[in-house]
């Protein structure tokens, strides 16, 4: 479980400060899909960084487990738990090749040498780039990057994957394809998902959304109560895409559609 009690954060620069975030009271359980949603600046990527200890709380606290982030000695198996990726693949290798990069991370743990090539492997595979532990990270593609930077946190075995816009530099396709493999892993190697994103539409699966919105939780729910609050998108800045507005329309026809149906089930249920 991880836990915020009152926790509040303040950017300071110069004579200025910034309160990113106010007054955040929550718990997250270590199975759930949880999306954050809020429009730029609403505190989201300021929360995942106090989620790893990479930023501690100006008040209140966060504990991982019961590890708090301000116990120094307890940093190394928080982050080991928690695990983040970000939005820019570049700025999360660190090896030359596919394979120096996962086996860097863990080798940070103290991952057995006699083990190692075995786990780079299983954890290229798990991504489809079993064949690829030669390559230079350079030459990947931004898809591929993001999908290597997956593998190399869930060669760490996560109990908590945060994505913080993990997609957002990624085209259509290499989304898509992002999204599916995600789903998938977890299928087979369970971990939390705290999923930070503006796109309603790679979420409509979680278990629940959380609303940012000026620093503050502005909503908490499940996906199915929350959807049906226009008023909420609107407030946080949040665009409806129009297959989920479609889909509202029908509700209050008093037609029983899932939001999750895709455009194509949609034409051909009508
Ligand atoms: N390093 C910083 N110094 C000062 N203020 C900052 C810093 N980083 C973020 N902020 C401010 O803190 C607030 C929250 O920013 P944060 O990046 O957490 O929001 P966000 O919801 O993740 O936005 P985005 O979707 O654009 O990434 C914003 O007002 C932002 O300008």
């Amino acid at each position: 479980m991880i836990e915020l009690d009152n926790v509040s954060y303040r950017y300071l620069g110069g004579d200025s400060q910034t309160w990113a975030l106010h007054d955040i009271n929550l718990q997250l359980a270590s199975t759930q899909f949880v999306a954050f949603l809020g429009q730029n600046g609403s505190g989201k990527s300021t929360l995942s960084r106090l989620l790893n200890g990479l930023e501690l709380p100006s008040n209140g606290s966060v504990s991982i487990d019961g590890l708090s982030t301000d116990q120094s000695d307890q940093l190394t198996q928080i982050r080991r738990s928690v695990q983040v990726v970000f939005q820019n693949p570049d700025t999360q290798q660190v090896g030359l090749t596919l394979a120096e990069d996962i086996a860097f991370g863990l080798s940070n743990i103290g991952y057995p040498q006699s083990k190692m090539m075995n786990r780079v492997k299983w954890a290229l595979g798990l991504v489809g780039l079993q064949h690829a532990s030669d390559y230079f990270v350079h030459e990947l593609s931004g898809g591929e990057k993001q999908k290597l930077a997956l593998a190399a946190v869930l060669a760490l075995s996560p109990t908590y994957l945060v994505l913080d816009e993990a997609t957002s530099m990624l085209d259509p396709m290499a989304r898509r394809e992002f999204l599916h493999m995600l789903h998938q892993i977890r299928h087979k190697q369970p971990f939390a998902l705290l999923y930070i994103t503006h796109h309603l539409d790679e979420v409509l699966h979680a278990d629940r959304w959380i609303f940012l919105h000026h620093g503050k939780i502005v909503a908490d729910g499940h996906p199915n109560d929350l959807l049906q609050n226009e008023d909420l998108f609107i407030r946080c800045g949040l665009e409806i895409p129009y297959r989920i507005r479609l889909i509202h329309q029908l509700h209050k026809q008093g037609m029983d559609i899932p939001w999750a149906t895709s455009i194509d089930q949609l034409v051909e249920w009508l």
